[in-house]
């Protein structure tokens, strides 16, 4: 007999219950403000909302908008990080960055400053420009190829770039990511300050569709041949600590599950040993997390009793 997972239960019981959920939430969608730093994140639709559940025992469910893109932006630091650890080790990670959530925002110089340019985790901006380091190319093009190139073998999923966005994202050079590259590189746990930007943009711009990401999240979620127990364990406690920036403590208590999200409105959580949710909706609150997706996540997590704790 096939064991009953939570979240396969979710399955079955969808899409009824999650459509009823998505409608409750639906007031909320375009409630926040999208980010004005990137022009073309700036003008992208508020009113979206899509929602991806994908249980490891049984099909994916989608509902929503979930034909649009979306750039992964600080989505991409856990994967980041299990590639860096899975190819480099935990020391050499451990080295370039810290393992302490932070209460500033996740461009914070504030923080780096305190902590003498050495990134306090890698799920601030600073952690993943310290990171970038560690993929093997001489330029941001190829870290990105290689990087995608590992992604699609131990997932399946082939990723690429939105040049749209990329050329947006290089348009309005973006001071805070260029003063703590600057930080950085005077501390010394940088060599190149441009090709560690330039990796960092053109990893923040992979695009994705929720279906994508819930598929991709499965690389955290269970058990894979080939991936290290021990740097899964690593990336969910860190997204558990510092997934959400300031307010991962408040997050922690909510949702109980280790979650991620960007700036583009994506948020991806982790039922471990079961499944992944994965939601869009592009109008964030202050601390850079989508205001509508969390709801929705939220309702989620609480009627299927997914927290951990
Ligand atoms: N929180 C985020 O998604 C930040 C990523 C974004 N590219 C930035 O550098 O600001």
């Amino acid at each position: 007999m096939t064991e009953q997972f939570p979240l396969g239960q979710l399955a079955q019981a969808a899409p009824a219950q999650l459509v009823q959920w998505m409608a409750e939430v639906q007031p909320l969608v375009g409630l926040g403000h999208l980010p004005q730093y990137v022009p073309e994140l700036a003008q992208v639709n508020p009113e979206t909302l899509a929602l991806a559940v994908q249980p490891a025992q049984a099909k994916l469910i989608g509902l929503g908008d979930v034909s649009c893109r979306f750039s992964l932006m600080s989505l991409m630091k856990p994967f980041l990080l299990l590639f860096v650890l899975e190819e480099q080790g935990a020391d050499i990670v451990f080295d370039r960055v810290g393992m302490l959530p932070s209460d500033q925002s996740f461009h914070s110089l504030k923080q780096l400053a305190a902590d003498r340019g050495h990134p306090r985790n890698p799920m601030l901006n600073s952690g993943a420009l310290s990171l970038v380091e560690l993929l093997p190319g001489r330029n941001g093009t190829e870290r990105c190829r290689v990087f995608c190139q590992w992604l699609q073998q131990k997932s399946g999923i082939a990723l690429t770039v939105d040049q749209t966005m990329l050329a947006s994202v290089r348009e309005l050079p973006n001071d805070t990511n260029r003063a703590l590259a600057q930080m950085l590189k005077n501390a010394g746990s940088i060599s190149s300050m441009a090709k560690a930007l330039d990796t960092y943009n053109q990893i923040c711009c992979l695009a994705v569709t929720v279906s994508a990401l819930a598929q991709l999240g499965l690389l955290l979620a269970v058990r894979q041949d080939c991936i290290q127990r021990r740097s899964q364990r690593i990336v969910n406690a860190l997204m558990l600590t510092s997934g959400v920036y300031e307010v991962s403590g408040e997050w922690a208590l909510r949702m109980g599950l280790p979650i991620k999200s960007g700036v583009s409105g994506g948020i991806l959580a982790i039922v471990p040993g079961e499944g992944t949710i994965a939601l869009y909706s592009p109008a964030i609150d202050d601390a850079g997390n989508s205001v509508a997706g969390a709801c929705l996540l939220e309702k989620i997590i609480q009627n299927f009793d997914l927290s951990l704790f």
